[in-house]
């Protein structure tokens, strides 16, 4: 995939685009009887530590429920990642996409290879600890910042931010080369664009403010993993897509849950949303709410 660097002082110019369900309906497909695991899409994830192991467990759960045909997993967690999800492969490195950084300290994200896979070619969510081990990407790199983690990304790399978040998260994609998930009520999405080109930032409300609740980012990054696994992107605008597909899927299982069982929206944990993944992709596949 190739690399698209802009001036990362350049204010760029930049159109936000609603991304619906059609958006996401054009990105993922069904399970076929032609299909095996491996075709289905291999998803692994270098996450959690002995501080957080639910980082582990919450993005491995999201990576399956968001329909993955094998998902590996390979760090300090592995005990507690089994007992919640036996399914899952410790054992292993060939993926289609790598999950990095949930629940881990920058410290934690290099012991785990982050350096090694950010100079790979395949597809890496770079979340939490390893969003600061994200210099000049080489492979395909989705980056999953909060509005803190943002900041810090930006001071680290010496990048001046505006205060307006699509113009910024357009900026750092442009000036790491990578896609940008900024988390938020609103979330936005950036591929890199060419400084002279308008960039194109993809919008997608959140639908019910109960996914503000710890652990709910971490389902987050399985996911995008788990839809960059099964349709393998060609180039970053593909990236893009997969990563704003999975932002669709993870606010619709977030409303899903905050509504099952009572009209009024009610409090839901993280794994409530990963469980709710699966009718949201069915949702989606049929191109609309059922
Ligand atoms: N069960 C588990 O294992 C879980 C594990 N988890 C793991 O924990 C690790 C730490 O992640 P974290 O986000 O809690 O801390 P961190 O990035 O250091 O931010 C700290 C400072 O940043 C700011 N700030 C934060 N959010 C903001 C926002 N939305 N909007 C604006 N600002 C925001 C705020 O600073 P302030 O605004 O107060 O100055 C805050 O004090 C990480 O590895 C994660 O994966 C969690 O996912 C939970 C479940
Ligand atoms: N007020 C809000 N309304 C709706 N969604 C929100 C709100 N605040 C945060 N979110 C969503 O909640 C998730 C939190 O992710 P993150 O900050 O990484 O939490 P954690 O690190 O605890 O997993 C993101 O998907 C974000 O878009």
């Amino acid at each position: 995939m190739a690399q698209t660097h802009g001036d990362a002082h350049a204010t760029p110019s930049v159109r936000v685009v609603p991304f619906g369900v059609q958006n996401a309906h054009a990105v993922l497909r069904a399970a076929t009887a032609a299909d095996d695991k491996y075709s289905r899409g291999v998803v692994g994830l270098r996450t959690g530590s002995v501080t957080y192991p639910g980082a582990a467990v919450l993005g491995v759960e999201g990576a399956w429920r968001a329909g993955a045909g094998l998902v590996r997993y390979r760090g300090d967690a592995s005990a507690l990642v089994l007992a919640r999800r036996p399914e899952t492969v410790t054992t292993g490195e060939r993926c289609d996409a790598w999950v990095i950084g949930s629940g881990q300290t920058i410290a934690d994200a290099e012991a785990a290879g982050t350096t090694e896979l950010l100079a790979g070619s395949v597809p890496v969510v770079a979340d939490a600890g390893a969003l600061e081990l994200v210099a000049v990407p080489h492979a395909p790199t989705v980056m999953t910042p909060h509005a803190g983690e943002f900041a810090r990304v930006a001071r680290a790399n010496e990048i001046g931010l505006t205060g307006d978040n699509a113009v910024d998260v357009a900026t750092v994609s442009a000036a790491l080369g990578a896609v940008i998930v900024l988390k938020r009520s609103r979330t936005l999405v950036a591929a890199p664009h060419r400084a002279d080109d308008q960039a194109e930032v993809w919008s997608i409300t959140v639908e019910t403010p109960w996914l503000s609740t710890a652990g709910t980012g971490d389902v987050l990054a399985g996911m995008i993993g788990s839809v960059i696994a099964q349709r393998r992107p060609a180039g970053f605008d593909e990236l893009a897509l997969c990563a704003a597909t999975a932002v669709f899927l993870h606010s619709r299982a977030g409303a899903l849950a905050a509504t099952h069982g009572s009209v009024t929206p009610h409090p839901i944990v993280a794994m409530d949303v990963a469980e709710m993944v699966p009718l949201a992709v069915a949702e989606v596949l049929c191109g609309g709410a059922e």
